[in-house]
């Protein structure tokens, strides 16, 4: 019984908290519960339970939750092997069993036909016995060696041995014939056959075949006891386990072992620990201990083989070392693994993740198993080809990001499409395509490395641990499409690149992290400093071995990893090679955005739980965004005004924006002027798909149509105002360079006439 709680209450009063929860929550209980009582031994919900009993019920206590003794309740269970009380084992015996029946019913008519014909060897070769004893026919070779001895010595035939040989013979056979077991025998067998014939007329045919299994028996001991005589192999019954879908059994792990592994000789067996157990509904798995010269490893390194010698997919093995080297855990599947798409464990959530210390649940492997990333110093690289799901596995972290507060996530997108704007309410900050507000996000974060350094030296700590995590977040910076910032045909490339080798390299003992994706895994984009940072590097579907060895490193796809081999309709698949697991496939979780609307249900439970914690865009002092403010006079937190991934003025809607806001918002704190350079900054920062370079335009082409566009611009916003616009010349430095640019007196001045006529 637990012990009552001291509490204040003067009489026990029963309060249903279950009232008070909202409904989600109490849905979110009702199923921890369940999977609390279904995880227990007894695997029911009565199992680990107990009894409320109310003050009525009981003296002096208020409420009392009396719960079943462990000990006395499992009794005698407790003396049985777990393995035994099992369910997953028995469902596999179950299995094994039911195959094995179904096996042999389908075998019948040949074992019916192998038996009958043993039997017929086994008859035959008692009559001949029966036959050569009772007419003595050992003597038939005496007499021909004394014909042969005859007519040699004396050239001509005297009979004399072999007449007395065969007067011999005659007198034995006689003398057999005689005996009271031949005469019994005879006896016995003619009215065992006048039986048999008497059931079959009287009873049917059916009936008289029991009285003939034991003569059957007998004739077919003799059969193969013949056929052993004259050394010949024979087989009636075939083993069941070793049929090409039958459920894993020890008998085909030692066949498969003595094919595919040199090293397992002929006389080598396994020797299971514990049971053959199923494992998931097509999977089976098992523990057992190698001979001590064969290691788990080498079973790794011939996987191929033993998948083959087991007639399945080498994907549909998994083979581990459990503890010492020659102990292995042995997992396989009937079916492919990664057939079903599992859903994500983030849905239906609503109370913070811990992702410091449980990690974000981001994939399963074949075992089911959930793959789960510690943000805490990974560094993250994603790639693959187009369209095989590099997305679904950032929406599997930023959903899990969203849901941990003190985390602030910064997206950076470098794809047109917008996919990513759904995350944009707790983004911290989010753009896309602008190279040069990624440069000044850079700036800001290697401003914040050198803070952070000071704030743990003068803390006397050398790098980030939980329990800073009250005073310190952690940033995370997720670049999408690292290709649009970082090929060499785009301007500043090789310095970004160098930037991002810098974060990614010092950041992670700081709670800085990096996460890049990129559907262009080549070395121009990734170069090897960058991806030997990354500690956690995910390649799913790649166009080739190249593509591969670019994510996972060189020689991976002799290790096995060919992620350029994955099916195309295995979307979300690929190689994960994380810090601390052992490299495998894995496959994100579906959180279905496009259809059921998923991801934005755990965005916004994700915002409300920041909201809660102070910790949404704009409710706490964020030092990179204001510096990007600085710089650009354009905010990009929670995606910019509207959430639309396009930064704007601080506290306007960048929808609402128009050309002169963003001019207006380029000028610098305290300046006078600004020149084109940074105005086109500014342009590209607010909408990069109008204003930003493209990548095929050189700096004269686009400045060409930059000033085209934006005098275009101006003119239409300025219309009916009688002011115009235009830009100024001016010198600047010792060299007196000519620079051009906007004065903020005429700006201001067209602004505020803009302003008066468009009211
Ligand atoms: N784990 C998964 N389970 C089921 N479907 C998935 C999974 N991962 C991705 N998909 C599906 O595959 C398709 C492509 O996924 P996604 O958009 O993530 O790919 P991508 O590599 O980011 O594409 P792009 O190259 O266009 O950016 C989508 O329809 C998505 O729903």
């Amino acid at each position: 019984m637990t012990q009552a709680t001291d509490h204040s209450a003067p009489s026990g009063q029963v309060i249903d908290m279950t009232k008070r929860l909202p409904p989600e929550s109490l849905a979110n209980l009702k199923k921890a519960a369940r999977a609390e009582a279904l995880s227990s031994s007894a695997g029911v919900a009565d199992a680990r339970t107990g009894t409320v009993r109310l003050s009525a019920e009981v003296d002096g206590q208020d409420v009392v939750i009396e719960q079943l003794d462990d000990e006395r309740r499992r009794g005698l269970r407790a003396l049985v092997p777990a393995s035994l009380t099992n369910p997953d084992v028995w469902a596999h015996r179950g299995e094994v069993l039911a195959h094995a029946a179904g096996f042999h019913v389908a075998h019948s008519p040949v074992y019916v036909w192998r038996i009958v014909k043993l039997s017929s060897i086994g008859v035959w070769a008692e009559l001949g016995a029966a036959w050569g004893y009772l007419l003595a026919t050992e003597y038939g070779a005496d007499i021909d060696e004394a014909k042969r001895e005859a007519k040699k010595k004396k050239g001509f035939a005297d009979n004399s041995d072999v007449a007395q040989l065969r007067g011999e013979r005659r007198q034995v056979a006689r003398a057999r014939r005689r005996e009271n077991l031949t005469v019994l025998s005879a006896t016995g067998f003619t009215s065992y056959i006048a039986a048999v014939v008497g059931i079959a007329e009287v009873w049917g045919v059916a009936m008289a075949f029991p009285a003939l299994i034991p003569v059957i028996g007998v004739m077919y001991a003799c059969g193969a006891r013949e056929l052993r005589r004259r050394g010949n192999d024979f087989v009636v019954f075939e083993p069941a386990a070793l049929e090409e879908d039958a459920p894993l059994t020890d008998a085909q792990i030692n066949q498969a072992l003595r094919i595919a592994v040199p090293s397992f000789k002929e006389d080598d067996e396994i020797q299971l620990v514990g049971l053959i157990q199923r494992a998931d509904i097509n999977a089976s798995q098992c523990v057992f201990k190698l001979p001590a010269h064969v290691t788990v490893s080498k079973l790794i390194e011939q996987r191929e083989g033993i998948a083959g010698a087991l007639q399945v997919d080498e994907n549909w093995l998994d083979i581990q070392q459990d503890g010492h080297p020659t102990r292995c855990s042995f997992w396989i599947a009937t079916s492919d693994p990664f057939e079903t798409v599992r859903r994500s464990p983030l849905l239906g959530q609503s109370t913070p993740l811990d992702l410091w210390n449980d990690g974000a649940p981001i994939a399963y492997n074949k075992r089911g198993e959930t793959r789960r990333l510690t943000i805490r110093d990974i560094m993250l690289l994603i790639g693959g080809a187009t369209r095989t799901g590099k997305g679904m596995a950032l929406r599997n972290l930023i959903c899990a990001l969203a849901l941990d507060p003190r985390i602030n996530v910064r997206i950076v997108d470098g794809k047109p499409t917008g996919e990513h704007l759904v995350y944009a309410p707790i983004a911290a900050t989010m753009f896309g395509r602008d190279r040069n507000r990624l440069d000044f996000l850079l700036d800001a974060y290697e401003a914040e490395i050198e803070r952070r350094e000071d704030l743990l030296a003068s803390l006397g700590e050398s790098k980030m641990t939980a329990k800073l995590l009250k005073k310190l977040s952690i940033e995370i910076l997720i670049i999408d499409e690292l290709a649009t910032y970082t090929r060499k045909s785009v301007p500043g490339a090789a310095a970004r690149l160098s930037r991002l080798e810098f974060l990614s390299s010092v950041g992670a003992g700081l709670g800085v992290l990096l996460v890049v994706a990129t559907q262009h895994p080549e070395v121009e984009v990734i170069p090897a400093g960058l991806r030997g940072n990354m500690t956690g590097r995910w390649a799913q579907r790649t166009a080739d071995a190249d593509g591969t060895n670019a994510i996972l490193g060189k020689g991976a796809t002799g290790r096995g990893m060919r992620a350029h081999d994955i099916p195309r309709d295995k979307r979300g698949l690929g190689w994960l090679d994380m810090d601390g697991i052992a490299e495998e496939l894995a496959r994100s979780f579906l959180i279905d955005e496009e259809d059921a609307g998923e991801a934005s249900e755990i965005i916004a439970v994700g915002w409300e739980l920041r909201r809660a914690a102070g910790r949404l865009p704009g409710q706490w002092d964020d030092p990179i965004e204001a510096y990007l403010v600085q710089m650009t006079g354009l905010s990009s937190a929670a995606g910019g005004p509207g959430g639309r991934g396009k930064p704007g003025r601080p506290g306007q809607a960048a929808a609402d924006a128009t050309v002169l806001d963003v001019l207006l918002g380029a000028f610098e704190e305290g300046a006078d002027r600004v020149p084109l350079a940074d105005v086109r900054a500014a342009f590209a920062a607010w909408s990069a798909d109008q204003w930003a370079q493209k990548d095929d335009e050189d700096d004269a082409t686009y400045e060409g149509r930059f000033g085209k566009d934006l005098g275009a611009r101006l003119d239409e916003q300025l219309d009916g105002t009688g002011v115009e616009l235009e830009p100024k010349r001016w010198r600047v430095g010792e060299g007196q360079v000519r620079v051009r640019g906007y004065l903020l007196k005429h700006v201001e001045a067209a602004h505020e006439a803009a302003r008066k006529i468009h009211k």
